[in-house]
């Protein structure tokens, strides 16, 4: 069997349904998973929602826009009077409701932002059935169980797996479609799995169900040496070790989500990334294998928040410190991109969650002189020649440089 996932940009419009509608017809004969995001920039759009309501702000001409997007979908998909209508008006209603919902910030954020996915799934589900596909629709979160940490879920791998095993018997006969990017709290409620979490997702059905691929549909023709959005020159790989992808991703190539190699390569399976806009390409094989003489891989990580903190008893940077820096770090389980000290200050770069950092820098504040840039952009140059070296070096407005035998890292604000 095989799982295919769908992201946004596939999704952004009715030709884009269709489209991968096309896809999916001509998939073959295997047994087949799809796992769908939400339809293009609609996740952003619930996050701004989300925040205005929270912030006790209206928020009701932004849902309308949101709405009238998928209408304008819908009109193009189906007859006036078709079922869909009802099914994606009541989700609207369901997340009117969970606006005013009471709870954390994060666990209200979750049950809000994940109404993209049920919606472009519901959508996709009734299209594929009016052209005569056995469509059978998944509500991803009676399978993926996660813990209580809302935005960024944990997945309980056991409880998981099992329930997604106990798929096999529709998929003999149906294509299944499913949500990207959610999952449930042994308790029912929503939790989301990370921004972009939807190639993960892929790789949880895929890995318990020991899929022979998973195939990725991007707007790109496979995983390159650097974005194309950012560098024109950029070329595609037609193979990827899974450990130099994964290595990519945690860097921040954002074409494919960190969380997804790992669950694949532990099992073997290959990982496809090819363009939805031309299925013909070649695209990507992610997987086993050895490739020689990589050209310098570039990857732009923007969004980037660098943090300075300076001692302020004239002592040097002890591991005590470190320690005060490590634990608050962690009880926010916040990431650290970069680091580098010198004698009386420690410095790191993070992506910049305002909320989460800005509790970080309140929590340093009581120990350390604290200082902090935002808007900044993490380049890293891996496997790097002397030419890229050089260049990225040189680069304008460099605030903090890094280097090992094989990857540089410079942090500027561009
Ligand atoms: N190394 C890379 N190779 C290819 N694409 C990349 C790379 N790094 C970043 N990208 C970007 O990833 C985008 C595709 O990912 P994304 O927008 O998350 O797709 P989707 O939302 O459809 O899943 C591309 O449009 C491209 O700009
Ligand atoms: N819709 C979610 C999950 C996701 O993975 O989306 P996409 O596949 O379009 O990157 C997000 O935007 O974060």
């Amino acid at each position: 069997m095989k799982v295919f996932k769908f992201g946004g940009a596939s999704l952004k419009n009715a030709d884009g349904v269709k489209n991968v509608a096309s896809i999916i017809r001509q998939h073959g004969p295997d047994k087949l998973l799809v796992v769908v995001s939400a339809m293009g920039k609609s996740t952003n759009a619930l996050e701004k929602i989300h925040s205005l309501a929270i912030s006790g702000q209206n928020s009701s001409s932004q849902i309308t826009i949101l709405n009238d997007y998928h209408q304008e979908i819908l009109k193009q998909l189906f007859p006036a009077g078709h079922e869909v209508y009802i099914a994606v008006e009541t989700l609207f209603q369901e997340l009117r409701t969970q606006l005013q919902g009471s709870g954390e910030f994060d666990q209200i954020y979750d049950q809000v932002v994940s109404i993209g996915e049920m919606i472009s799934s519901v959508i996709v589900h009734h299209y594929l059935i009016s052209i005569g596909l056995h469509s059978h629709w998944l509500d991803a979160r009676t399978c993926i169980t996660t813990d209580k940490n809302f935005r960024e879920g944990k997945v309980d791998w056991i409880k998981t797996s099992a329930k997604i095993q106990a798929l096999k018997p529709v998929l003999e006969k149906n294509i299944i479609i499913t949500q990207g990017f959610i999952g449930s709290t042994e308790d029912g409620y929503t939790t989301t799995l990370g921004r972009e979490g939807s190639d993960f997702s892929a790789a949880i059905f895929a890995s318990s169900l020991v899929a022979s691929s998973v195939t990725i549909w991007k707007d790109v023709p496979g995983v390159m040496n650097a974005d194309p959005k950012r560098l024109s020159a950029a070329t595609v790989f037609e193979e990827l070790p899974f450990q130099e992808a994964a290595e990519m991703t945690y860097y921040g190539a954002n074409v494919i989500h960190p969380k997804t190699i790992k669950p694949l390569a532990n099992k073997g399976i290959p990982l496809l990334v090819k363009n939805f806009e031309d299925p013909s390409l070649p695209g990507t094989k992610i997987h086993e294998c050895k490739v020689y003489d990589l050209p310098p891989l570039i990857v732009f990580k923007d969004n980037q928040c660098l943090i300075s903190c300076k001692v302020t008893d004239y002592t040097f940077v002890t591991e005590q410190h470190l320690s005060i820096i490590f634990n608050a770090l962690s009880s926010l389980d916040l990431r650290v991109n970069v680091m580098q000290n010198s004698a009386i200050s420690f410095s790191f770069c993070l992506d910049f969650r305002e909320h989460k950092v800005l509790s970080l820098i309140q929590k340093l504040q009581e120990h350390f002189e604290v200082y902090y840039n935002t808007g900044l952009t993490l380049i890293t140059v891996k496997n790097y020649d002397e030419k890229t070296f050089e260049m990225y070096r040189s680069h304008a407005g460099v605030l903090l440089e890094q280097s090992s035998r094989s990857t540089l890292q410079v942090l500027v604000r561009l």
